[in-house]
């Protein structure tokens, strides 16, 4: 086992909602962690300069984040990742034995509209950290996407299912797992791929599914579902992949290995609205066309990480969903009132 506590451990990209919650949990745990962050993918500056009604909204999530680490006491440090040079020094001064890697745009739907911009924040930021990390980390994470495997054949992945991408998200993360491989071969940089799947959870501003509904839901209006419902995903709650993530750190054998980190169970579209339903009794469901890019998924295998790293998911959607509707309802005045000061 590689010891948490001391271990000095990079988040590149790392103010996101994975990595704030992932920065909290380590540090709990003794590690001396570091962020480094642009705060412009997805929080702040984005925030800051939108017109978006509901940008006041999302940035008291944000500035809660910033307060939360800074009362934990972890150091952020501003530094746009696709800066080589000035990156590589911050590195550097830190030196870091453990590098993550999230610096990314992460979400779909924007990458298919914007490819450039994907590209520089998602493959160019990692070409720097990965050539930092080549000859100076002992273990290099990073993190993918299950939507590299496109359509699930029949409903269910392994790490052994080809990935066939669609779209220009899924085309970049299987470009960089392959160019993870590539510094693995050239330099032996030891790394971890890790493919987590629709994740859900306090403050996450990405606007994905669950985060939709609930909002939502709480603001009186109807959810829609894309489709007839039947879709299925793996719903996975931020604290199972956290836990999945450490274990990944942790282990010696997570070393050279990619590993599906979901819940390990697909639910429907129409599960997470039924869960919703249950909570929000005057909420109605619409239907609306489905995306053509987005592909038919379903579950991910977890044995993998079970046997290898012994990752225990706690958390079915009836759980963590759950403890999630909790959070908006304590703090959705808390958030109206644009309060960065939440529950
Ligand atoms: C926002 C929204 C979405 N949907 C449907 C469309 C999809 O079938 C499914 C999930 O949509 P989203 O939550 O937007 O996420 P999706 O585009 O599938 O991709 C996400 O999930 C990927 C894999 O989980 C991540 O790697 C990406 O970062 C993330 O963008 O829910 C609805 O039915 N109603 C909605 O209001």
């Amino acid at each position: 086992m590689i010891e948490i506590k001391g271990r000095r451990i990079a988040l590149i990209g790392g103010a996101g909602f994975i990595g704030h919650h992932l920065a909290l949990r380590l540090k709990e745990l003794g590690a001396d962690v570091t962020i480094f962050d642009s705060l412009q993918v997805n929080n702040l500056l984005k925030f800051a300069a939108s017109t978006d009604e509901n940008a006041p909204f999302y940035l008291s999530m944000l500035v809660n984040r910033l307060n939360l680490l800074k009362a934990a006491g972890i150091p952020l440090i501003v530094q746009d990742a696709r800066q080589y040079n000035e990156l590589s020094m911050k590195l550097s001064n830190f030196a870091p034995q453990t590098v993550v890697h999230l610096a990314a745009v992460a979400h779909a739907n924007v990458s298919n509209k914007d490819p450039y911009s994907t590209f520089d924040h998602s493959l160019r930021t990692l070409e720097n950290s990965l050539d930092w990390a080549r000859s100076q980390a002992e273990h290099f994470i990073y993190l993918s996407s299950s939507m590299i495997y496109g359509h699930f054949p029949g409903g269910y992945v392994t790490e052994e299912t080809p990935c066939e991408p669609l779209g220009i998200y899924a085309a970049l993360k299987f470009s960089a797992e392959k160019m993870i491989l590539s510094y693995n071969q050239a330099f032996d940089l030891p790394y971890t791929i890790i493919r987590p799947s629709a994740l859900y959870g306090e403050r996450c501003v990405s606007r994905r599914v669950g985060q939709i509904f609930i909002e939502k839901a709480m603001s009186q209006q109807d959810i829609s579902i894309h489709g007839d419902g039947s879709d299925r995903l793996d719903f996975t709650y931020i604290k199972d992949f956290v836990q999945g993530v450490i274990r990944a750190i942790q282990n010696e054998a997570a070393k050279g290995e990619t590993f599906n980190l979901t819940y390990g169970e697909g639910r429907s579209l129409m599960d997470l609205a039924n869960i919703v339903s249950q909570h929000f009794p005057a909420c109605n469901v619409q239907y609306l066309p489905k995306d053509k890019l987005t592909p038919d998924r379903g579950t991910l295998s977890v044995d993998k990480a079970r046997e290898l790293i012994g990752y225990a998911p706690e958390y079915p959607l009836e759980k963590g969903f759950v403890e999630y509707i909790g959070w908006y309802k304590e703090n959705w005045d808390k958030l109206s009132q644009g309060c960065s000061v939440l529950g």
